[in-house]
């Protein structure tokens, strides 16, 4: 099981000095969405040269385009990047081939697919990474979580890799590793803490005697 730090409020600067925090507890950093949005592909370049031994991952949340949106964000740096389950099966294969030529990994982000069952054996069919549950921060406002729906593509999953995201902070670390992913996402849970080294530090204890 591994640990991703999800950053998501923070411009460049920022970032670096939250990675810097907390990079010997974690295995993968996430540039999310909104720092894309903010900063662009910049972000990813930025993080990858300053933080080289970590895994790099692209929240892009592709939709359209898969194998162009994989290759810009492959000359960025990344090492993962992002692609929606609600997408087209063609958007999906794009990023799959693009990745595989750039030596990358692709993972599927299943918020707001309705099917999660059917759809997580279609797309691991695909030949994707990993299949990510997650309750976006609109979800999360609702009081909604991915238990569920972990359990539910972990039925299906033979090949692809499983992750969780959404709202894990360290009092809910436990359920979700009793849930048995192969990587567990946490942004707002390690960025929001009051003592952000001691929290990754723990969380990562947890993750790995799992
Ligand atoms: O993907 C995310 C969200 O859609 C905003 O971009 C977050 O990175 C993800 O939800 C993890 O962050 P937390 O919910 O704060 O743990």
């Amino acid at each position: 099981m591994e640990l991703q730090l999800a950053l998501d409020l923070v411009n460049i600067e920022e970032a670096k000095v939250l990675v810097k925090e907390v990079e010997s507890f974690i295995d993968i950093v996430e540039i999310g969405t909104p720092i894309v949005i903010n900063e662009g592909l910049h972000a990813v370049k930025a993080i990858k040269e300053a933080f080289p031994n970590l895994k790099v991952l692209a929240d892009l949340k592709i939709m359209d385009a898969g194998g162009y949106e994989v290759m810009k964000a492959s000359e960025a740096g990344a090492d993962i990047i992002t692609v929606l389950g609600v997408s087209d099966d063609s958007t999906i294969r794009g990023a799959v081939e693009e990745a595989r030529k750039q030596g990358n990994k692709i993972m599927v982000d299943m918020i707001n697919v309705k099917n999660i069952e059917t759809r997580a054996a279609e797309i691991d069919a695909l030949g994707v990474d990993y299949i990510c549950v997650h309750s976006g921060y609109d979800h999360q406002a609702e009081g909604k979580n991915s238990f569920e729906e972990l359990a539910a593509i972990k039925r299906v999953v033979k090949q692809a890799k499983t992750a969780i995201a959404g709202g894990i902070k360290i009092d809910t670390l436990q359920e979700v590793i009793s849930a048995k992913p192969d990587l567990v996402i946490v942004g707002g849970g390690i960025t929001g803490a009051e003592n952000k080294s001691a929290t990754a530090s723990q969380m990562q204890q947890w993750i790995k005697q799992a």
